[in-house]
């Protein structure tokens, strides 16, 4: 397994410039995420790294080689695709033994190596079927089980599980990273999901615009958005931003919504917003961080629920504050209506303060 080191990579096509400048290295065997929103860069930054497209400027390295004029077939890579492309007239042990046999490997050697991709995957009793006979979810092993059989320094994954159902996608999620922690692979992984992201990566590659927004945990990334396009991307129900106006005097720092209503700020809180460039500032909080009673507390802020959705577990209730759509998760016996009075509290400790100006998270050290 190799590491992969991505140095001031850009793209462009035309005046479009889909990579801007990313750089990142990702550690041997571990599991990167890319992700973000449709157009943001995700498969060009991957088809860059399998030298499908050439690079702009910048430089790709594989393990300790630069790559950037290296054939994909040299890389020492391989790639699944969501449409996993297999061939429709093979056994799964033929579309497996395939790739290899085009490298003039010994039969013995590819006989061995199929056997330990179909054991590794656990498809041994599918090896003789063909592709037709077999579930999505299997079909998308066998694509999987082709990558594998090649030994490469570095998977590249493109939106491998978009073509499944729900059920399958959270299935093969599950069987991918167990993949990726027996073999200790190094795995580069485009997807669009945020969630697929979070419970499979060791780190996130958030991209917007062509721009790496956040390279980090997937945990760090929920807990610390770097800055408001990374806090309403990640996390499900979106985080909620409310534009507020920060005020101080006499030692106290306040957050006024347009209706009129304040929050006095931590001395914590209160020392992040000093750091904002405008006096507009943007409250995050998600759904769970936010306190909903059904009836007035001091110091809370009143409200009206506006949609309620119970889920089984879980009841989403939104609200309309300062013009922001606040998303708030409560227990589903809680008896809340629609256009019911209800009052909200926001846990200082976990709240997200960002800069109006910037968007950037404002931080007090
Ligand atoms: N061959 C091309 N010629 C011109 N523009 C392109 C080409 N390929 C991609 N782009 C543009 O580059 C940007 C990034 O595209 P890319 O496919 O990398 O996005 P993505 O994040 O993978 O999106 P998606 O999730 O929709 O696949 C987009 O604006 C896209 O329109």
């Amino acid at each position: 397994m190799a590491h992969v080191v991505l140095r001031n990579l850009v793209k462009t096509y035309g005046p479009h410039t889909a990579v801007n400048n990313v750089s990142l290295t990702v550690n041997d065997g571990e599991f990167v995420a890319l992700v973000g929103p449709s157009g943001c860069g995700k498969t060009t930054t991957l088809n860059l790294v399998a030298g499908l497209i050439p690079i702009t400027s910048g430089d790709i390295s594989i393990g300790d080689r630069v790559v950037n004029d290296v054939d994909p077939k040299n890389r020492d890579i391989a790639m699944v695709f969501q449409n996993y492309a297999l061939y429709p007239q093979k056994t799964v042990y033929k579309n497996l033994a395939f790739p290899l046999q085009m490298r003039r490997l010994p039969r013995d050697e590819i006989d061995r190596k199929v056997k330990e991709a179909a054991r590794v995957l656990d498809m041994t009793h599918l090896l003789e079927r063909k592709p037709r006979e077999l579930s999505g979810g299997q079909q998308q092993r066998v694509a999987l089980g082709r990558a594998l059989v090649r030994d490469p320094a570095v998977f590249l994954m493109d939106e491998p599980l978009s073509n499944l159902d729900a059920k399958l996608r959270v299935q093969m999620r599950s069987e991918i990273k167990r993949f990726h922690q027996d073999l200790e692979a190094t795995i580069i992984y485009v997807t669009h999901d945020q969630l697929e992201a979070v419970t499979m990566a060791d780190k996130m590659a958030v991209m917007n615009g062509g721009f790496l927004q956040q390279y980090d945990s997937p945990a760090q990334v929920f807990n610390h958005p770097v800055n408001m396009f990374v806090a309403s991307f990640i996390g499900s129900p979106a985080m909620s931003l409310i534009p507020l106006e920060a005020s101080s005097a006499n030692g106290r720092t306040v957050l006024t919504g347009e209706e009129g209503w304040s929050i006095e700020l931590s001395p914590h809180n209160a020392r992040k917003v000093e750091r904002s460039t405008t006096k507009k500032v943007v409250l995050g909080a998600r759904h769970s961080t936010i306190k909903l009673s059904t009836s007035p507390v001091p110091g809370a802020i009143p409200a009206k629920a506006y949609t309620v959705e119970p889920t089984g577990d879980i009841t989403f209730v939104q609200a309309l504050l300062s013009g922001a759509v606040v998303n708030i998760s409560v227990p589903p016996t809680m008896p809340v209506a629609p256009d019911q009075p209800i009052w909200l509290e926001f846990d200082q400790e976990r709240m997200h303060l960002f800069d109006g100006a910037t968007e950037m998270a404002l931080e007090a050290d």
